[in-house]
């Protein structure tokens, strides 16, 4: 009989076939299947000579061909397409195989089968992969979830495959359940937001200098040279170099402006309402994408709304691409703050006990997110495993604070010219509301009450109070009239004063 894979991988389009390839790479004998056969064909028929792959024309074929207890990593379309894989694996698996799910999964799901499997007794490890094709094929960030002892046999492997940042996989075992898909979805929130910001960022250095397409690129080649070097702004100045074959034109210029999206971002800020975590960056980042999307408003508007803006005269060209920079990473660092919140949160609301610093050690590597400020986050938490805001981090206080008057300058200057910018002025607007001594949150308080008796807490007192709107506007608490004790038999002994 031949000898057995080690792993599998079924789902061999980009993701899989070249995750399949690095476990190869690495010297592990690889089991690849694919539900349309021909993936596999092209697979082993461009890569086959790389390592050892063992190609199945069946699922069922494909178990067989794994060493006991199977490791499958599904990296298929997820959603459906990840129910229909799990479904037909189900049956031809045995007691304490490992499925793995690499794709991008909703984390509900991932709670879902994790159950569905451990009735069979299964484990099932919901495994989140950031990096692209690229990634995949010379190591990714991994972000696996899932029972912890699934870890011990897996961990070695995805941490053998995952990128490395000095030497330190980009890889670890995040927490229970849905936790590494959790994680994951985060991930692509910020990702979603860091776009929207080098988005806006190109916007504006368009518009204020009238720069094109080549010049922008040489910026941000520059900018990547500095605190703001990362894999997107990297990526960016490649794209903005671009020239297109068919027009000659800039590559950009030519691409119809509306964003798609698979979901993630959009879970991301579900996920935050839910649980009252302001993600504002990345919500306004998701929100950009499909207005960029409302053809038929954007006509009817582009048609009726005027700007009525007033002309950007910029009078030093230097000076404002720092200003731009300044914000650009100001606005970067208010986004992944929110993240590490809503990753707080969660983490609080289910047991997941996840280490942020950890987070942030395997994004620096590997991922889209990679960027060279995950190294100062990592610190922060290293400094502050408990740090309620990673803005509030002397480090990020400072390089925040001194780009404070350029944020300020470029979101006004952007409002009066009439270029849109949400990600970055909603982040401003974040940063100066998380910092307020006082918000205006207290009128709103007053107003629920007038309209609905939903009660206010006071500055001065403790409990919840009510005034009564429509009578005579006195203020109760639970029911009596506030600043007056419980009317009981002793306080009415102490009113008719000492027993003669
Ligand atoms: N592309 C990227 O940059 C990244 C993607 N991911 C995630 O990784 C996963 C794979 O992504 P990607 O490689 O881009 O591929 P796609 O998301 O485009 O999915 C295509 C793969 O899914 C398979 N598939 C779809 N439906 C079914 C089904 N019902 N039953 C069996 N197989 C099915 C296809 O098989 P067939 O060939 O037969 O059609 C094919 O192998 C996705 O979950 C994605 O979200 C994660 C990180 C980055
Ligand atoms: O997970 C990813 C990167 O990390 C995928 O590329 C994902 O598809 C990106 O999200 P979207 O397609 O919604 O922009």
């Amino acid at each position: 009989m031949a000898e057995l894979a080690q792993i599998g991988v079924t789902g061999l389009a980009v993701m899989g076939r070249n995750l399949a390839r690095n476990f190869a790479h690495h010297g592990y004998r690889v089991a690849v299947h694919n539900r349309t056969q021909a993936r596999t064909d092209s697979l082993l028929a461009d890569h086959g000579d790389e390592g050892d792959f063992v190609g199945s024309s069946s699922l069922e074929e494909f178990v067989q061909s794994l060493e006991r207890p199977r490791r499958i990593i599904i990296m298929v379309k997820a959603g459906a397409g990840t129910d229909a894989v799990i479904e037909e694996l189900i049956p031809l698996l045995e007691s304490g195989d490992i499925v793995i799910d690499a794709g991008n999964a909703h984390f509900p799901d991932t709670v879902r089968r994790e159950k569905l499997l451990a009735e069979h007794d299964l484990h099932f490890v919901g495994m989140g992969v950031s990096g692209g094709e690229e990634g995949a094929l010379k190591g990714p960030s991994i972000m696996p979830g899932g029972p912890a002892e699934s870890y011990e046999s897996l961990g070695p492997m995805l941490e053998e495959i995952s990128a490395h940042v000095d030497g330190v996989p980009c890889c670890t075992y995040i927490g229970p359940d849905g936790a590494g898909h959790f994680v994951k979805m985060v991930h692509n929130g910020i990702e979603y937001a860091d776009m929207q910001l080098i988005a806006e960022a190109y916007d504006l250095l368009g518009r204020g200098l009238g720069a094109d397409a080549a010049e922008i690129a040489g910026i941000f080649r520059t900018w990547n040279e500095g605190d703001l070097e990362s894999f997107l702004i990297e990526i960016t100045a490649e794209v903005l170099a671009h020239t297109d074959d068919r027009t000659g034109k800039p590559f950009v210029d030519i691409i119809l402006d509306q964003a798609e999206q698979k979901g993630t971002g959009r879970w991301t800020v579900q996920n935050a309402l839910d649980l009252g975590v302001p993600i504002t960056g990345i919500a306004e980042a998701t929100f950009a994408r499909a207005l960029s999307g409302s053809v038929p408003q954007r006509e009817a508007a582009r048609e009726a709304l005027p700007a009525d803006a007033e002309e950007w005269v910029i009078e030093d060209r230097d000076a404002f691409i720092e200003d731009v920079r300044l914000a650009l990473y100001a606005s970067k660092v208010v986004a992944y703050s929110q993240g590490f919140d809503q990753i707080a949160a969660a983490s609080r609301e289910n047991d997941w006990n996840i280490d942020r610093g950890a987070m942030a050690r395997i994004w620096r590597g590997g991922c889209i997110i990679r960027a060279r400020f995950l190294n100062r986050i990592t610190e922060a938490y290293e400094r502050d495993p408990e740090l309620p805001l990673l803005l509030a981090d002397p480090y990020f206080t400072e390089a925040v604070g001194n780009g404070l008057a350029a944020w300020r300058r470029i979101v006004a200057g952007a409002a009066r010219a009439g270029v849109p910018t949400p990600a970055f002025s909603s982040s401003l607007a974040y940063y100066d509301g998380i910092r307020a001594q006082r918000l205006p949150a207290a009128l709103i308080q007053a107003q629920r009450d007038f309209f609905g008796a939903h009660t206010y807490r006071r500055v001065d007192d403790e409990g919840a109070f009510h005034v009564e709107w429509s009578l005579d506007r006195s203020e109760t608490s639970e029911g009596r009239p506030a600043g007056k004790k419980e009317d009981t038999g002793m306080a009415q002994a102490e009113k008719a004063g000492p027993a003669q």
